[in-house]
């Protein structure tokens, strides 16, 4: 994870495995992984009638755009999340990750054990944001791996089983590589910016790709598949690799469904977004809940700034003069992040200008 390299996880169980050992209605759950919010906060399939918007990047490309643009602007300043229609990557490219990371999380453990994490590396096999020994668990595994640029990859982690996974992962890298800069674009232009102001901030690229694998539990009301967080990086695509939806964001205190269809993306704002942009756009808070009887498998694509960089407000999104952040360094950003619970939340907070 770019800025993030000297930062790991502590080792704890394989989730996959452990699911299979407490898989009856009424079976011990270890303790750590008992989350009593799972199923106390109240969840909704949707909002006021509404589910998150849907952007149709061909009617963007299109000369009649102002529509769309009209709905990608408050795609992003009231709800930080978006479905992406027509987006221009090859129906054949996703399928072909999607069945390789089926089929990587289908193996015998020890097949997927070769490319565990190192201490001080959040890239291989394993999981993310553990810092204590006290510390709640998530229910899931997770594959990470840095896909771009071609030289920031640690070829230790890419699996060579099943045989045709990496050559899937740099078809996908590849094929989504102007995708976030494209929508860069439309979104300054959106909110009344020049159209190019985020594009030098991501023009290096740096991309991390996480598949996240969610176990079944037969009481999933009690473990939760990733802690409530909001994405530090610039922006997020996610694909749902299977059928199984899981995908909940914050609204109004409430949780709301998002169904991620086959063939869209899931874009999401994250955190740098937000302050690069002065509050323009949100980066909102958002969790992934366990299916029953079901495997979940999600796969997030990661688009982080330029290393060396200090996040604050850009003067093209600060028209009125006011500054809503103070600034602070990627550096210094990531490793709160990364050290840290997932208190996503606060730690934007704790940068908000009165
Ligand atoms: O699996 C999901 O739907 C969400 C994953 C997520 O939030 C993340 O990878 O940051
Ligand atoms: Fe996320």
């Amino acid at each position: 994870m770019a800025g993030a390299r000297a930062i790991g996880s502590l080792p704890v169980p394989n989730v996959q495995e452990l699911a299979k050992t407490c898989n009856g209605p009424d079976e011990h759950i270890p303790e750590r992984y008992i989350r009593p919010e799972a199923s106390s906060e109240e969840v909704i399939s949707n909002y006021h009638g509404e589910a998150i918007p849907i952007i149709d990047l061909n009617k963007l490309l299109s000369p009649q755009s102002s529509e769309e643009c009209v709905k990608l602007r408050s795609a992003c300043q009231y709800w930080g999340f978006f479905q992406l229609i027509n987006h221009g990557v090859p129906d054949e490219v996703i399928a072909n990750l999607k069945r390789d990371i089926v089929d990587f999380f289908s193996q015998p453990l020890d097949a997927k054990k070769e490319y565990t994490q190192l201490p001080n590396s959040l890239e291989g096999y394993g999981q993310a944001l553990v810092f204590s020994e006290d510390q709640k668990l998530d229910w899931a595994d997770m594959l990470y791996l840095q896909v771009h640029p071609s030289d920031s990859r640690d070829l230790r982690f890419w699996p060579t089983s099943p045989a045709s996974f990496r050559r899937s992962l740099d078809a996908y890298s590849s094929e989504t590589k102007s995708l976030a800069l494209c929508l860069f674009e439309f979104m300054a232009k959106a909110v009344g910016a020049k159209p190019e102001s985020l594009l030098g901030i991501f023009e290096e690229q740096p991309r991390g790709l996480r598949m996240t694998y969610y176990p079944p539990c037969l009481q999933s009301d009690k473990v939760m598949g990733i802690s409530p967080h909001s994405d530090v990086v610039g922006l997020t695509l996610l694909l749902q690799v299977n059928d199984v939806q899981g995908l909940q964001i914050k609204k109004d205190g409430k949780w709301l469904s998002v169904d991620a269809p086959n063939g869209a993306f899931i874009v999401n704002i994250g955190d740098t977004l937000e302050i690069l942009s002065n509050g323009k756009f949100r980066s909102v808070e958002h969790r992934a809940v366990i299916n029953p009887n079901k495997e979940r498998i999600s796969a997030s694509l990661f688009h982080y700034p330029c290393e060396n960089m200090v996040i604050r407000p850009l003067t093209e999104f600060v028209k009125d003069g006011k500054v809503n952040y103070r600034s602070i360094s990627y550096l210094d950003f990531m490793t709160q992040f990364f050290t840290q619970q997932l208190d996503g939340k606060n730690r934007l907070e704790m940068l908000k200008l009165e």
